[in-house]
């Protein structure tokens, strides 16, 4: 039975059951603290993000899903084996606006966080010696209230730092999302390689669409250039022999741009659909 660790709060516990049910396994009940998915020989833990990488860099448990920022800030053995393509965000040091400042600037001051171990290491990169206060949340507010003179937080929208009149500042200290990891150097067995690839499955599903649509004979050659699908679109007749039907698969960013640009060369009935799940 393979033990899997899933967040059960917070930004990733949402999208992680979510992407576990479209995957096909059994869904999380109320709070139920482990699901147990015989049919898929899996048992689910749903445990706090941060302590995933604990859970998984002792072996007690053979996969789980966390934040990257998380897996290196808890200093555990673990490895990365897919990224999700969710719970995306930029881990950023910030202080108050109308100063320039720079990674250097931070010798001698205090700085809060809650990913002390993160910082600490990115600190000690820039030869830094910064004293790093370590806080459980709301880090923003506490430049405001005294504790510190700069913050490093997770940034997804950057709607709090405005909030409290800090800019982030230097290179992002991490670029995260949430990944699937093992312990550092175990074995890829069978069971976990089914386990990601079925995830990986869906990832690639929601980073893709499916399109399909009508177009005359004399314009596939740039209908295929426009979308070229992954090995080669689909080219199916029409009653009108004059016409085609096409499929490919096209990257969801810009599906509407591929949109525009067929309809400008004369392809008609444009349809865009979602995939729920794929193997490549
Ligand atoms: N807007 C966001 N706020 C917080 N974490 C985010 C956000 N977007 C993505 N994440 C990621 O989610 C993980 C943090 O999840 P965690 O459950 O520890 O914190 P949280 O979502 O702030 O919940 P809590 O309310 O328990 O603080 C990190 O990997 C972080 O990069
Ligand atoms: O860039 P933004 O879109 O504003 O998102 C980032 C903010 O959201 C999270 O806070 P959360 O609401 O989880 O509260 P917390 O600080 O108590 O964890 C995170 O810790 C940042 O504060
Ligand atoms: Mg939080």
């Amino acid at each position: 039975m393979l033990r899997v660790a899933v967040p059960n709060k917070g930004a990733l516990a949402e999208p992680a059951s979510e992407m576990l049910g479209e995957a096909g396994y059994r869904r999380r009940h109320d709070r139920d603290l482990t699901v147990l998915d015989s049919a898929n020989e899996v048992e689910f833990f749903f445990l706090r993000p941060k302590d995933i990488p604990i859970y998984v860099g002792s072996g007690e448990l053979d996969l789980g899903i966390t934040g990257r920022d998380l897996a290196i800030d808890s200093g555990a053995q673990v490895e990365e084996i897919l990224a999700l393509g969710f719970g995306a965000s930029t881990f950023r040091y910030a202080a108050p606006a109308g100063q320039d400042w720079k990674p250097a600037d931070l010798a001698g001051k205090r700085v809060a966080t809650s990913f002390p171990n993160l910082v600490r290491g990115d600190l000690a990169g820039h030869g830094v010696e910064a004293e790093v206060i370590r806080l459980d949340g709301a880090v923003e507010i506490s430049v405001q209230l005294g504790v510190a003179d700069a913050i490093a937080d997770v940034v997804e929208t950057g709607r709090s730092l405005r909030q409290h009149n800090l800019v982030a500042f230097g290179d992002p200290i991490c670029v995260s999302e949430a990944v699937l990891v093992q312990r550092g150097g175990a074995e890829k067995t069978k069971p976990k390689a089914q386990l990601a690839a079925r995830l990986q499955g869906v990832v690639f599903a929601q980073q893709y669409m499916m399109l399909d649509y009508d177009c005359p004979r004399t314009l596939l050659e740039r209908a295929v250039a426009i979308t070229p699908g992954l090995e080669s679109p689909t080219v199916a007749p029409l009653a009108d022999e004059d016409w085609v039907a096409v499929r490919a698969m096209v990257p969801r960013k810009e599906v509407n741009q591929i949109m525009d640009e067929l309809a400008e060369i004369g392809a008609k009935a444009v349809l865009a659909s979602d995939i729920r799940s794929c193997r490549l």
